[in-house]
């Protein structure tokens, strides 16, 4: 996948806003979301939580509610079934609107003109194999009947099992139109829904993968029938929100299912409530995850740059076109926060307002319900909408929360750890010191998660070493984890195969001071740890080697030199913080030009 986006954030932030106002429907009637907010302030459906959006036609909705203009993907080559239906908001203003000159023309198929399909390149799709490979017998296993739910790539039918073990069972069958796969990468997407489907299917919160079907017309998906509903209804017939014992048994499910997805190097990039659905109507029916239509395979360190989503919950960096796993904690923070309190975090009348909102706006937290909230559910709603991606808790760190604590969530192995140690090991002697200095002082709370993670590794006689990490990792390894090359993270971390790490050592190599840095109580931490770094591994050092030690150019020397004491050529206590957090943004982003 691409690479880092290299520009400043600012000037992203503005190329965002400036891109997303024409290949969102310009049309502000077509994509109001909600009643004007009664405070003035853009977090508000206290009238009707989801006052709904899309012009009529253009996408039946089951619910006022839905996510309006949900799937953005843009400006690269045109993607998805989706598409069309832009395309088709777009042509509606076209006389309002005109392309700006450099508008990426070509997404939705280019000129605006004829009416019918527009079609990759403007070439037809004679071109195209849609053949995927599927048995095309669907008539013969499943039975279909009447619709129960649609989407924007296709519709999903109530059906009945017609031989074998499903002989007279419900199932479900979602139906995608081969001809809205006007490009290659539009069939791609569903031959990798299938895959991630079939890979992930198993998990007691994904829904259940039975066959795929196709025939000239269509791709079948046979699954399991959830006849519950979405989330999304249950939060709306709830009035909007859940009280916060239900909503932790809400967000735990959505965390496991989480967890489970980024270990196998699977991101979903569209967790909404709508594609949440409950089992049966029964008030404790568990929830499955649906639609992985927009997920994609990456690697622990790779980056995303598909801007792909739903408005209200898509991530900042998402926005930015450089993301990871992380932007599917924003979405579940997102989540979390409507179950809480009801409103949306980020909220605008335009698409495009909406986008401003969530690079910019802080969500509220002061207006009704949230005085009542608990302490700690705000500060996991707070540590997973961080607008700084390196800052949130992952979905494993997420259900070690003392929010969570009470429901005793299982907890599963964590990719971040393997990161970390991975940097821990290969790292110089000197931030070894510094990080063993900082893993003494994390609080109480972070040490659960260590010792969770720690104890998933099965320490033997109470140290771990890389086959540890390869035998954690393996057993949960599926064609999902194989496609994502997640294990290949264990040949880089090759330094560990020669040494032993006790507990004490692994909190040091598997703590990230970006996520420390945003707990509360930072400032006593860093204090406190540079008390053991002073007694410890605080030596003497000279400019060139603190900007070798930070992989820095000679231009830094002058930044540098102030975080060194003049008295004993020692770090002093900046020295220290700035050391632990590495290069700033402006610094790492510029050495990726
Ligand atoms: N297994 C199922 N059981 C019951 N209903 C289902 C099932 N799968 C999907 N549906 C219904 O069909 C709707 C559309 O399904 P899905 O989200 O997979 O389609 P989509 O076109 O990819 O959607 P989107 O527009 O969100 O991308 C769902 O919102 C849900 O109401
Ligand atoms: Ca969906």
């Amino acid at each position: 996948m691409g690479h880092c986006c290299s520009k400043d954030v600012s000037a992203v932030n503005n190329e965002v806003i400036n891109s997303i106002k024409h290949p969102t429907p310009p049309n502000a009637a077509a994509v109001e979301v909600a009643p004007p907010a009664t405070n003035g302030y853009a977090n508000s459906f206290a009238a009707s939580p989801f006052q709904s959006p899309l012009p009529a036609g253009v996408r039946p909705s089951p619910s006022p509610a839905r996510t309006p203009g949900r799937k953005f993907r843009w400006p690269l080559p045109p993607p998805s079934p989706a598409k069309p239906i832009m395309a088709m908001m777009r042509r509606r203003v076209q006389g309002k609107q005109q392309p700006q000159e450099g508008q990426p023309i070509t997404e939705d198929g280019g000129g605006e003109g004829g009416g019918g399909e527009r079609v990759a390149m403007g070439s037809g799709t004679g071109g195209l194999d849609k053949n995927f490979g599927y048995p095309k017998n669907l008539a013969a296993k499943f039975e279909l009947g009447k619709e129960v739910g649609r989407g924007h790539f296709g519709h999903t039918c109530w059906a009945k099992g017609k031989k074998g073990e499903l002989k007279g069972q419900p199932v479900a069958v979602k139906i995608i139109s081969k001809a809205k796969m006007t490009t290659a990468i539009s069939i791609e997407d569903v031959r990798r829904e299938v895959k991630i489907l079939k890979a992930l299917s198993g998990h007691k919160n994904i829904i259940k993968f039975y066959d795929a079907f196709e025939d000239e017309n269509n791709v079948y998906i046979a699954m399991e029938l959830c006849e519950g509903g979405e989330l999304l209804d249950r939060i709306l017939s709830r009035g909007g929100r859940y009280t916060e014992q239900d909503a932790k048994t809400i967000v735990v499910q959505i965390l496991s299912v989480v967890a489970y997805c980024h270990l196998q190097g699977v991101s979903h990039r569209d967790l909404k409530p709508e594609n949440f659905l409950f089992t049966s109507r029964d008030e404790d029916a568990p929830m499955r995850i649906i639609d992985f239509g927009l997920s994609d395979f990456v690697r622990p360190d790779d980056r995303l740059n598909d801007v792909v989503g739903s408005a209200y919950y898509v991530a900042p960096e998402v926005l930015h076109r450089s993301y990871n796993l992380e932007a599917d904690m924003w979405s579940t923070g997102v989540i979390t926060y409507i179950l809480l309190c009801g409103s949306r975090p980020f909220w605008a009348r335009t698409e495009s307002g909406i986008f401003r909102s969530v690079l910019r706006a802080d969500p509220n937290f002061d207006d009704s319900p949230w005085p009542t909230v608990s302490p700690e559910a705000k500060d996991f709603v707070k540590r997973l909408l961080n607008k700084d991606h390196r800052k949130r808790m992952t979905a494993a760190q997420a259900l070690t929360h003392p929010w969570l604590r009470d429901l005793n969530p299982a907890v599963p192995l964590d990719i971040l750890i393997f990161k970390l140690v991975k940097s821990y090991v290969r790292a110089t002697p000197f931030k070894r010191a510094a990080l063993k200095a900082l893993s003494k002082a994390i609080p109480e709370d972070e040490l659960v998660y260590l010792r969770t993670q720690f104890s998933l590794l099965e320490p033997k006689n109470g140290y771990v070493s890389l086959n540890n990490f390869r035998v954690a990792l393996t057993r949960h390894v599926t064609d999902a984890m194989k496609e994502s090359r997640v294990l290949e993270i264990l040949n880089v971390m090759e330094p560990l195969a020669h040494k032993r790490m006790g507990f004490e050592e692994f909190c040091a190599a598997a703590i990230s001071t970006h996520q420390l840095e945003a707990l509360e109580g930072w400032e006593n931490i860093a204090t406190e740890a540079f008390g053991f770094f002073e007694q410890e591994g605080n030596q003497v050092i000279s400019v060139e080697e603190l900007t070798q030690e930070m992989n820095l150019g000679p231009t830094a020397y002058s930044a540098v030199k102030d975080w060194i004491r003049s008295s004993d050529g020692k770090l002093s206590f900046i020295g220290y913080t700035k050391f632990l957090h590495g290069v700033t943004m402006r610094i790492s982003n510029a050495r990726h030009r």
